[in-house]
């Protein structure tokens, strides 16, 4: 069973957070007692100006208070400026702290929990920022000194004390109507809202898809499904809110006119002076602004709690991982044993006993047919996906032993779907790198044979290649890959079909590549569907269904699987017609017959 308590009682980023920042609490308080102090200013002025100077006719006392109310308003204004200053500092501080923990828990949430959406975080954080930056923050500050103004108006008259209490009440009512109305539909709008602009987000990088296939259509038919969803729902609260904005603007108006009247009548009666009646319709107004105030901000402050609650939900989820003792370098020996895994958040086992063990220097072809395990394996061999039973180990240490960070150092990835960052092909390829040495840098990419492609550009390594590597074409992605891959001599390298766009020159080269860092005593485990690579390799396993079929010298395990003199032929025959495991390419069984 979920333990809720426990769950409230975990701290993240957030609360440690919101802890560095609590010295801010004490001169806010302080600055808000005197401006609340001081905005007694313009009503004690109206009764001194309507009971004693229009009584006595003193010009020099009028004078007087109005340089007085001058510069204790003034002093006012600036206790508001330094408030409102050290709560913006507070809010950017608040960011600062918890922008780098929030940052690395969206990537962490990526891998676990892709479809939860972490990245929307960063959003709520400024929505959170904003909150505490603007007027919302200042009503909160205000609004505990309400009760005072209404004392004091108790103390001017018991009936302007009653009139004021019975006015907070009716316009706290109706806050709190305006929050239980509208509090479901602006939540459910918001969380459609984010949906349909993720949805947006991603049909948009299918875009070129969309447009050749005519299915612009269906997909905007979908997305306007949602959006109009989105405006009903946001109409709907619009509609409640309206309803007790209304009744709490005629509350305000009839407000100023009673209190006056109330006064006239006290006047008339001689129970109070005309300057108190004056002043008492000031005091009323300044109780009840911060609840005014805060019926106006509901919507901010639910928009901020709401974002903060996702922020937190999402760092609960996705906690902090433990910082890791620096292990040396690897050598590089990989024993998989026993591993059982599935996708983040899926319950089918996609790799099922998987066993092996590779040794440093040695080059592993993986084979096996579409949807046999191949890429899973590659990710559970780097600790992406963590093994749900049984183990991956570097060098005798298992996975999670190791710092990701470091462990990176010494490892080159190249996943099937290479994304290139927004950046030039130099910081690409040092893989964002602070201060990266330009050798490296072009040895990575000449042992990648992409180098002479690359000076080639008007820009050469300073070439922008935009989002996701889109200004260059699919093999020219695939080498900046590699090359990103090979940079700073990896110990360890997994490659996801890394020839899937090659031509006979790129092949060439990437064998050579990995032919080099082999003899260096790098492990490579490169998953291929294409013969040209698999000549270069030593030993070949061959997986299917999750389970591993075969494991050992590559002439041994394709001569179970493919005619041998198919293997060492070059070129490569074309993508799908060499596939060792199609059985009507070889003419063998197929591997995973
Ligand atoms: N992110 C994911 N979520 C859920 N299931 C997944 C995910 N990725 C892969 N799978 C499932 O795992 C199985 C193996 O997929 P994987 O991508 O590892 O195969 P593969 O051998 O690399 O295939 P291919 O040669 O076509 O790339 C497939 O049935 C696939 O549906």
């Amino acid at each position: 069973m979920v333990n809720f308590a426990a769950l409230r009682a975990q701290r993240t980023v957030l609360e440690d957070a919101i802890t560095k920042c609590r010295d801010v609490i004490a001169p806010v308080f302080i600055f808000s007692f005197f401006i609340n102090l001081l905005l007694f200013t313009s009503p004690l002025y109206m009764l001194q100006v309507y009971d004693r100077v229009l009584g006595t006719q003193s010009v020099e006392t009028l004078v007087f208070i109005t340089l007085l109310v001058a510069v204790l308003m003034l002093t006012m204004t600036a206790l508001e400026t330094f408030r409102s200053r050290l709560l913006v500092r507070t809010g950017i501080r608040l960011d600062l702290l918890t922008n780098g923990g929030i940052f690395e828990a969206i990537f962490r949430m990526a891998i676990r929990a892709p479809h939860m959406g972490g990245a929307q975080a960063l959003r709520d954080m400024d929505t959170v920022r904003e909150f505490l930056t603007g007027p919302g923050i200042l009503v909160l500050c205000d609004a505990p000194w309400a009760p005072v103004f209404i004392v004091v108006c108790f103390i001017m008259h018991p009936l302007f004390g009653a009139l004021t209490l019975a006015a907070a009440i009716v316009i706290f009512t109706l806050a709190v109507m305006n929050e239980v109305y509208t509090r479901k539909p602006l939540q459910d709008a918001s969380r459609l809202s984010i949906k349909s602009a993720s949805f947006v987000a991603n049909s948009t990088r299918n875009a070129e898809a969309l447009r050749a296939m005519g299915m612009m259509s269906g997909v905007r038919r979908l997305w306007k499904l949602q959006h109009n969803e989105v405006l009903r729902i946001q109409a709907e609260a619009s509609d409640r809110s309206g309803t007790v904005m209304a009744g709490l603007k005629f509350v305000r108006m009839f407000l100023q006119s009673a209190i006056l009247g109330l006064g006239a009548y006290l006047a008339i009666k001689q129970e109070i002076t005309p300057g108190s009646m004056i002043a008492a319709s000031i005091i009323m107004g300044r109780a009840l602004q911060p609840i005014e105030m805060a019926v106006g901000n509901w919507k901010n402050f639910i928009g901020a709690r709401g974002a903060y609650d996702r922020v937190r939900a999402m760092l609960l989820q996705s906690p902090e991982e433990a910082k890791l003792l620096d292990l040396p370098a690897p050598e590089g020996r990989i024993t998989v044993q026993n591993v059982i895994a599935s996708a983040p958040g899926g319950q089918t086992a996609i790799l099922r006993g998987v066993s092996f063990v590779v040794e440093p220097g040695e080059l592993i072809g993986v084979i096996g047919p579409s949807a046999a395990g191949k890429s899973t394996l590659a990710r559970v061999l780097l600790g992406i996906w963590p093994a749900a039973s049984g183990s991956v180990r570097i060098d005798g240490a298992e996975m999670k032993q190791w710092d990701p960070e470091r462990l990176g150092k010494f490892v080159g990835y190249l996943p099937q779907d290479i994304e290139l960052f927004d950046g030039t092909i130099a910081d690409n390829i040092a893989r964002f790198e602070d201060g990266a040495d330009p050798e490296k840098i072009v040895r990575a990419a000449q042992m990648a044979g992409v180098h002479d492609m690359i000076t080639s550009f008007k820009d050469g390594y300073n070439t922008q290649i935009g989002i996701g590597g889109q200004s260059l074409s699919g093999g020219q992605r695939q080498r900046v890959g590699l090359a990103r891959a090979l940079y700073g001599d990896p110990r360890y390298l997994v490659l996801d079909e890394p020839n899937s766009n090659l031509d006979i020159e790129g092949e060439a080269a990437l064998a050579r590549a990995l032919l080099e860092l082999k003899a260096n005593g790098a492990t490579i485990i490169a998953m291929t569907h294409r013969l040209q690579l698999l000549s270069a390799v030593d030993k070949v396993l061959v997986i299917n269904g999750g389970e591993v079929q075969a494991f050992g010298p590559r002439d041994a395990v394709l001569a179970q699987y493919t005619r041998p003199q198919v293997v060492a032929q070059t070129p490569p025959p074309a993508p799908n017609d060499d596939d060792p495991t199609n059985a009507t390419a070889t003419g063998t069984p197929d591997a995973s017959a």
